[in-house]
């Protein structure tokens, strides 16, 4: 059987008295989309720092395709295909839509100036496909801070995707997005990511799009992995609808 796509094993890291991850062993399959959930100060966005190389474990390992990433920096294990969204969406708000993915791809290619040098930076098709997939083709040429929030949010996506990764880590895909734009945005993201063949795990505190656009959710409590399953059966459980959904079964 071939290895998972990302396996942590024992992952371990205290920060002063808090455990932010405490003993975390979690398979991720390739091409599903798995929600992370759970309260405030659980450690999800620390799980995602250990994977993409932000934070080093005190103990443990971060295997990617059976290959053991932990020891590697953040830029060699993007190259190795493990991407990262933030919730803010980090992109160059004086330049272009179009431009962003060309300094992404550039950044792949490990060129040295990718600003300076992005007319020769040569995937401008594949970047304007990329552009299209997430719906944003008709603002490539607009610069990013004249962009709506829900299209910088997308346009974040496709910078990712730019990476050519086969994982995207997501910390809060919609948040900051107008509530009626949420179920649009994931939509089209779920759509591209599948087109890109890419696997993605995201951390969501909003149920309803947990329970629209997951295939598998992990529970996280404490630092660790406290339950898994399908939407149905996480978003239905007593001690969810008590500890994360905030309201008695
Ligand atoms: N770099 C750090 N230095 C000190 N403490 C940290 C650091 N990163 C995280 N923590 C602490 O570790 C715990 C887990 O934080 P983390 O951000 O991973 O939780 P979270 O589940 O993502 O929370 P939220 O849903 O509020 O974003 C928290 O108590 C947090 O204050």
């Amino acid at each position: 059987m071939s290895a998972p796509l990302l396996e942590t094993r024992n992952l371990m890291i205290r920060f002063g008295g808090v455990i932010a991850a405490n003993d975390v062993s979690l398979k991720i399959e390739a091409g599903r989309n798995l929600a992370i959930i759970g309260p405030n100060g659980a450690g999800k966005t620390t799980f995602l720092n250990i994977c993409t190389g932000w934070i080093k474990p005190k103990s443990g390992q971060v295997l990617f395709e059976g290959e053991d990433i932990t020891p590697l920096p953040p830029r060699k294990i993007v190259r190795r295909g493990v991407a990262r969204a933030f919730q803010i969406p980090q992109l160059f708000t004086e330049h272009t839509a179009l431009e962003n993915l060309l300094i992404s791809a550039a950044a792949r290619e490990g060129m040295r100036h990718p600003l300076r040098d992005l007319s020769r930076v040569p995937e401008r098709e594949e970047m304007m496909h990329l552009l299209e997939m997430v719906n944003c083709a008709d603002v490539a040429h607009r610069t990013v801070d004249e962009l709506s929030e829900g299209q910088r949010k997308l346009i974040d996506i496709a910078v990712a995707l730019a990476l050519r990764p086969r994982l995207l880590l997501m910390d809060e895909p919609t948040s900051g997005v107008a509530s009626s734009q949420k179920h649009k945005i994931m939509e089209i993201l779920i759509r591209a990511l599948a087109e890109a063949r890419v696997t993605s795990v995201f951390v969501e505190h909003d149920m309803g799009i947990v329970g629209d656009y997951a295939d598998e959710v992990a529970v996280w409590n404490a630092g660790n992995v406290q339950l898994r399953g399908t939407p149905t059966e996480i978003l239905e459980h007593p001690d969810v609808i008590r500890d994360v959904i905030g309201e008695v079964a």
